[in-house]
């Protein structure tokens, strides 16, 4: 199946920042989970990609069309950025308004659930909302623009628990229409672990990982001693924590180290999805 999005050799050199190269192909149907440090170029990523920033070097496709091309890509996708700008003056209903007229899609029906199970307020200017309700009113006025692809730039960022939950279920169904592509930038494991199919782990600009999320819970393992371990670095060593506990890369060839040198283990874990992503962006 046609990829979704296409970004091939992705550069943007700005100050002392540099993103890329990046290469990665969004393929429909999944969910992928956008996720590194504060500054890693997430957002400038995404921006890129809505060609909102000119990239220094590469090519951007959106269902097939390069994006500074043509603006025919533009309808088929609906994107909530961080920065919340020009919406001040308006009300909801004025807002929902003018957006619906946008998209021939709008789903007006799922807007009103939405403000129904998210209790926004359509009436208060946007500048008179706290920033929890001017996130679940720009939230309710992008989800049903019912385009193919959806890219929500830290969706759950001030938002309340119920109304978390909310979205996230909100979000799994709307997935379930076939060939629908989500792009989430994240620091909520939450919405991780309920959502993403696929995790790409940005880290300095770069693109660390890309990868499924089942397969990337099982890339690390913990062991705990029962004694301390002797201090040269063992089979697929990647940390130690303290000195009878190892974290390793690679069970087999740690294993059978451990019993050709008669050094027992207590217990073994899988490094969690939060403590695996944490480490890949520590080492
Ligand atoms: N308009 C801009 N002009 C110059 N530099 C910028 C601009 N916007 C972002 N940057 C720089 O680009 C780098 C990446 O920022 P970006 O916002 O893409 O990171 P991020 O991964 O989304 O971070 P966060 O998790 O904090 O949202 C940072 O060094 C930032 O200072």
């Amino acid at each position: 199946m046609k990829a979704s999005i296409e970004v091939t050799q992705l550069e943007k050199i700005r100050d002392d920042f540099h993103l890329g190269p990046i290469n990665i192909n969004i393929e429909p149907g999944i969910v992928t989970a956008l996720v590194g440090n504060n500054g890693a170029g997430k957002s400038t990523l995404i921006k890129t990609i809505m060609n909102l920033v000119k990239p220094s070097s590469g090519d951007i496709r959106i269902l097939g069309s390069y994006v500074e091309e043509t603006q025919d890509w533009q309808k088929e996708i609906a994107y909530l950025p961080q920065n919340k700008l020009g919406y001040d003056p308006f009300n909801g209903n004025q807002l929902k308004e003018l957006i619906a007229s946008l998209y021939p899609n709008w789903d007006d029906k799922l807007f009103n659930r939405m403000v129904k199970e998210l209790d926004v307020n359509l009436r208060k200017n946007f500048k008179s909302l706290s920033p929890g309700m001017q996130q679940k009113l720009l939230l309710s006025l992008t989800i049903p623009r019912n385009t193919p692809i959806l890219i929500l730039d830290e969706p759950t960022s001030h938002i309340d628990i119920v109304s978390k939950s909310i979205l996230l279920d909100l979000l799994a169904e709307w997935m379930e229409h076939d060939d629908r592509t989500l792009i989430l930038a994240t620091h909520q494991v939450e919405d991780i672990r309920k959502l993403a199919d696929m995790v790409a782990i940005m880290k300095d600009g770069d693109l660390l990982a890309h990868t499924d999320k089942d397969s990337l819970t099982q890339s690390y393992t913990q062991y705990w001693m029962v004694d301390p371990l002797p201090s040269d670095s063992l089979p697929g060593e990647v940390k130690r924590k303290g000195s009878k506990s190892i974290v390793t890369e690679n069970e087999v060839q740690l294993e059978q180290y451990l019993s050709q040198h008669q050094l027992n283990w207590l217990n073994k874990e899988q490094l969690s999805l939060e403590d695996t992503i944490s480490l890949m962006l520590t080492i």
